[in-house]
């Protein structure tokens, strides 16, 4: 399972830089074996093309490496967080892309705006606060991890499946790797869209709660009928 799951996250690591996500290494993508309790990440500051499966860094819940030579991502304490606390996840991505993270740098979530968003986010796109000054001193990756958690006290993991750390940029996470990296490329372009759509209507509001329930439901829960359901 373990050698599968290396796999699964060297190729979702790969295609960050085929979806245009990133610049050098600007992000890293983790997967989780639940069972085993042990999370697969990207090791830190290696070139996605030079990444091999021997090079996937294997960790557990606190940290400790596993398995692997090279040291894990600097974001690993921030994904051991939300593995812990997000019961149905087992991928994670982040990102420095530059339409998400310019809403990250400006501290404002993104509102769900039209059926684009409504077919992956069941709401707003959360930013988290501000963090201390203590915070960032005493263990900067951690502590953002524990801020993601605090943003989310109120909504759903499962039906928001992103979050802009403020001064920052994007967490993603689904079901796998891959599925993370899917809401990233979603992100992205919901992002794109709405920063586009407040230049062309500073006074738009979001979209019906109607419309946003129609297009989530389509997709997602048990009465789904979306594509070929
Ligand atoms: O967020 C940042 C830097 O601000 C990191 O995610 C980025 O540099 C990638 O770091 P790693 O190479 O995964 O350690």
């Amino acid at each position: 399972m373990l050698e599968l799951l290396k796999r699964e996250v060297l190729e979702a690591n790969l295609s960050l830089p085929e979806q245009g996500l990133v610049t050098f290494t600007w992000g890293n993508v983790s997967g989780f074996d639940r069972e085993e309790q042990l999370v697969v990440i990207k090791p830190s500051g290696v070139a996605y093309q030079d990444l091999t499966v021997q090079d996937m860094v294997v960790v557990d819940l606190q940290g400790n490496i596993v398995e692997g030579s090279l040291k894990p991502s600097s974001d690993t304490p921030t994904h051991l967080v939300l593995y812990k606390n997000f019961p149905d996840i087992g991928g994670i991505v982040h990102t420095h892309s530059p339409w998400a993270t310019s809403w990250a740098q400006a501290g404002k979530a993104i509102p769900p705006l039209g059926t684009t968003h409504g077919d992956y986010f069941y709401g707003s796109i959360p930013c988290t606060r501000k963090m201390t000054h203590q915070e960032i001193q005493q263990d900067y990756e951690l502590e953002t991890g524990n801020v993601i958690v605090e943003t989310f006290q109120h909504i759903s993991s499962n039906e928001v499946p992103s979050v802009l750390v403020h001064s920052h940029a994007p967490f993603n996470w689904g079901k796998n790797a891959k599925e993370a990296v899917h809401h990233a490329v979603v992100l992205e372009e919901v992002a794109k869209m709405a920063l586009h759509t407040f230049q062309l209507n500073p006074d738009v509001s979001a979209m019906d709660q109607a419309l946003l329930d129609k297009h989530y439901l389509r997709k997602h829960g048990v009465n789904a009928y979306y594509g070929q359901k």
